[in-house]
Formats: C-alpha cells, sequence, structure tokens
C-alpha cells in the first residue's frame, strides 16, 4: 500500500528546527515505518527569506520547497497539512494560534506554552476548528518509551509506586549560557523547568499516570523548591515530589498514592562523566522490580529490567537510532499516522495530560516564585512579542 505523505511547513530555523527536518528527510522504511512518508514543503524564518532558503538548501531539500520571510505567509499555503512550531517557548501561544487560526494542523515544541491557561485556548481552538494538535515531547514516541509503557502495563515490575527522574546538565551557567539564550532568559520563558525539567515530568507521567486507564488517571499534589540563576532569575535548579493517588479505598489494602520525584539542574550534571557513572537518571521501581533507563532522560538509549530477587535474570534492552537519526521522526510518523486516521490528538500523549503537565509547571513556578513578564504570560492575541 502506498504510504501516507504528510507535507511539513517549518515554523523558525534555529537548532532543533534543524534537527527535526533532518529526521524527517530521513527514509522511514529504514525504521520499518513504510505507511508513512514525509515532505518538507515550506520553511520561514521571521529573521529573513535567506535564512529560510539556506535552511532548505543546508538540509539537501531538491523537492519543491517554498522559502518564507514570515509565519504568517507560512500558514496560509495551501500546500501545508501540519506546521512544525520551534521558536521559544515564550513565542508558542502566539505562534500555534496563527496556525490554528488560519486552519492549520500543529506539532509544538515542547514546553506547550508558557502556562496551563495558553495551552487551554489553544486546545479549545483547535478541537473547535477540527484540527490536530499536538505538544512535541518526542520522547515519548521512541520505541523505548512504548516497550517500558507496555512493560509496565502487564505488571512485570509490579505495581509502579516510585519514580526517580533527573535531567539535569553540569554546565558552567554564566559561561555557556549567559543572560540572553533561550536557556535562562525570561523573556523567552527561559529556565530548567520549562526546558529539561518537562523530561523528568515526562518520565514521571509516562509512568504513574498514563499507564493507569483513563478515567483512573488523577493529577498528583506536588511539593517544590526553586533555585533562581543569579544574573537573569530563572530556574537554574528545580525539584519536585509529585504524589498521585492510586486506587480507592475499596481497592483493599494497596498504597493510596505512588510518588514521583522530577529533577532539573543546569549547574549540577545528572551524568558528571557522561559515561554513565553515576547510575540510571531514571528508576521506576515496583512490587516486583525496577526497570533502569540509561542515556539522556530526552534521549535514552536501553533499559534494564532488574526483578525482585528470586524473580529471574535482569534484562539489557538497546533500543537504537536507525538511520543515525536523532529520534525525532518516531514523533513525526505519530502525527503522520494520526492525520492519516483522522485523529485530532495523540494517544502517546493526550491534550488533556499536557494540561496537567502545564498545571503541575504553573503550581512548581507559584511554589518557586518564578513569573515571566506579562506579555508572554498573557492569552490575549494577538500581540507582538
Ligand atoms: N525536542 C528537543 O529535543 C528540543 C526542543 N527544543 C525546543 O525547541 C524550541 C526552540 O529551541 P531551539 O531551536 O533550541 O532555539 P533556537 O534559539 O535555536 O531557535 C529558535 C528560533 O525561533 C525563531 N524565533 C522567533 N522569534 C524569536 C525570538 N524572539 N528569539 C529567538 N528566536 C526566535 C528563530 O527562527 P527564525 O529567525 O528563523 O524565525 C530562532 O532561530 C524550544 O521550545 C525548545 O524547548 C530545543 C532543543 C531540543
Ligand atoms: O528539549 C531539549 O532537549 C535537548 C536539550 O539539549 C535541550 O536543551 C532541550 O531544549
Amino acid at each position: 500500500m502506498a504510504p501516507h505523505i504528510v507535507r511539513w511547513g517549518i515554523m523558525a530555523t534555529g537548532w532543533i528546527a534543524e534537527t527535526f527536518t533532518n529526521d524527517l528527510l530521513i527514509d522511514p522504511n529504514v525504521r520499518d515505518a513504510s505507511d508513512v512518508a514525509h515532505q518538507v514543503v515550506a520553511v520561514a524564518s521571521s529573521s529573513s527569506k535567506e535564512k529560510a532558503e539556506q535552511f532548505i538548501s543546508a538540509r539537501g531539500i531538491t523537492t519543491p520547497c517554498s522559502a518564507y520571510d514570515d509565519y504568517e505567509t507560512l500558514v496560509a499555503d495551501p500546500n501545508v497539512d501540519v506546521i512544525y512550531v520551534a521558536t521559544p517557548h515564550s513565542h508558542h501561544y502566539q505562534n500555534v494560534r496563527l496556525a490554528l487560526e488560519a486552519g492549520k494542523n500543529v506539532l509544538c515544541e515542547k514546553a506547550f506554552t508558557v502556562n496551563a491557561a495558553q495551552t487551554k485556548i489553544l486546545i479549545e481552538i483547535a478541537r473547535k476548528k477540527n484540527l490536530f494538535l499536538m505538544e512535541a515531547v518526542w520522547t515519548r514516541y521512541f520505541p523505548l518509551s512504548i516497550q517500558i509503557r507496555e512493560l509496565i502495563q502487564k505488571g512485570e515490575i509490579g505495581e509502579v509506586l516510585r519514580v526517580v527522574a533527573d535531567t539535569s546538565f553540569g554546565d558552567d551557567v554564566e559561561t555557556k549560557w549567559g543572560t540572553t539564550h533561550r536557556m535562562v532568559n525570561p523573556d523567552l520563558a527561559g529556565g530548567a523547568l520549562l526546558d529539561l525539567g518537562i523530561y523528568s515530568l515526562t518520565w514521571v507521567f509516562q509512568t504513574l499516570y498514563h499507564t493507569l486507564p483513563r478515567d483512573q488517571r488523577k493529577p498528583p499534589t506536588v511539593t517544590s523548591q526553586m533555585t533562581p540563576y543569579h544574573l537573569t532569575g530563572a530556574d537554574e535548579s528545580t525539584t519536585m515530589l509529585l504524589s498521585f493517588p492510586t486506587s480507592t479505598p475499596s481497592n483493599g489494602p494497596h498504597p493510596q498514592q505512588s510518588h514521583g520525584v522530577a529533577l532539573t539542574n543546569i549547574r549540577v550534571s545528572a551524568d558528571p562523566d557522561e559515561k554513565g557513572s553515576a547510575g540510571p537518571p531514571i528508576r521506576i521501581q515496583g512490587t516486583k522490580g525496577e526497570i533502569q533507563v540509561y542515556g539522556q532522560p530526552f534521549r535514552p538509549e536501553s533499559y534494564r529490567i532488574i526483578p525482585k530477587k528470586g524473580g529471574g535474570e535482569i534484562r539489557e534492552v538497546q533500543c537504537p537510532f536507525p538511520g543515525n537519526g536523532k529520534g525525532m521522526y518516531w514523533e513525526a510518523d505519530e502525527v503522520a499516522r494520526c492525520l492519516r486516521d483522522g485523529k485530532l490528538e495523540s494517544e502517546g500523549l493526550p491534550l488533556e495530560e499536557s494540561i496537567v503537565i502545564m498545571e503541575v509547571m504553573d503550581e512548581v513556578r507559584k511554589q518557586g516564585g518564578l513569573t515571566y513578564p506579562q506579555k508572554i504570560e498573557s492569552t490575549e492575541y494577538p500581540l507582538q512579542l
């Protein structure tokens, strides 16, 4: 059967737009995804048309691909099926809304928006207009993540009661990020939480929340601490403790809560020697054993299943990246399949779950006293940022 072809429009030409587009251009057959195919048909840069043209030629795109010098023209292009939004967090609400208002489906980089109120409005608009919308949390679509969620659902490690996830870089923050880089710049909704902490939350949510039947998923309570970066006020370190209700009293003697510990830091590393000597950044602990995940939490490479004593052998599973990809093609394939099947959201990360995660981050910022400039917290539209 012929593959379902999706025509992408790329909004912005920065680092992740390059990486994502490179992955789109890898032949899906190398990852056994012959049911879908991707074409990059338009690229827009708010800086200049030349930048968009350079982006297209640097990727070696030889099929017809339009270059635009503004996002408005991109979202009006009738050849585009779906827009990939690759701008800083601060701009997601305005940029996604622009695309939705123009009738386009959207895949938007993480963190979805600056706050949950913005996310909710985007979802409302997408639903009203029958458009597909998804937060691009790529890690969720890795075969590794899918396998681990299935193992948990099959009861491989029993009831999962605790998950620890650490997404931390040990950078010389002042030298590496300065004050204006999007990683630390409050004007761009920078900081460890929205940039990296979301991956720790992803691991906590995809193991403790997403693995439950939908009607049993309940938002967690959260307590947290935050350390501001002295030069900008954005968080350089955030530590979160989440507590999920697990069962009703009628379920008998089971614990009533599972705990997620979500860590993020840009000054101390989860993997200081970059050889994994510090141990797994993710531990998923159940009553019958543990799953440990290795590699960066956003791009894990392997996992180990450690049964409780007497429960069998340790198993190690390597998860390669076919075609030398970064691993972003798996989320792109998910978008293509959803569009093919007429789905308006992805099962891997339902919109309701994106809202709950944004609400957790709102609460953590409230507890830590981190607010961003009013303009980027606003739900007003359109706004010139
Ligand atoms: N999934 C992943 O692994 C990763 C995801 N990300 C996410 O992707 C998004 C972008 O990050 P990244 O690509 O690293 O960022 P970059 O700074 O490299 O690129 C952002 C691009 O957004 C456009 N832009 C529009 N307005 C602004 C503005 N006011 N300031 C800066 N840029 C602007 C620019 O493109 P132009 O001039 O062409 O319009 C710019 O090149 C973020 O949401 C981030 O969290 C980032 C890295 C990895
Ligand atoms: O999303 C991300 O994942 C990879 C990191 O290097 C990057 O800073 C972050 O934005």
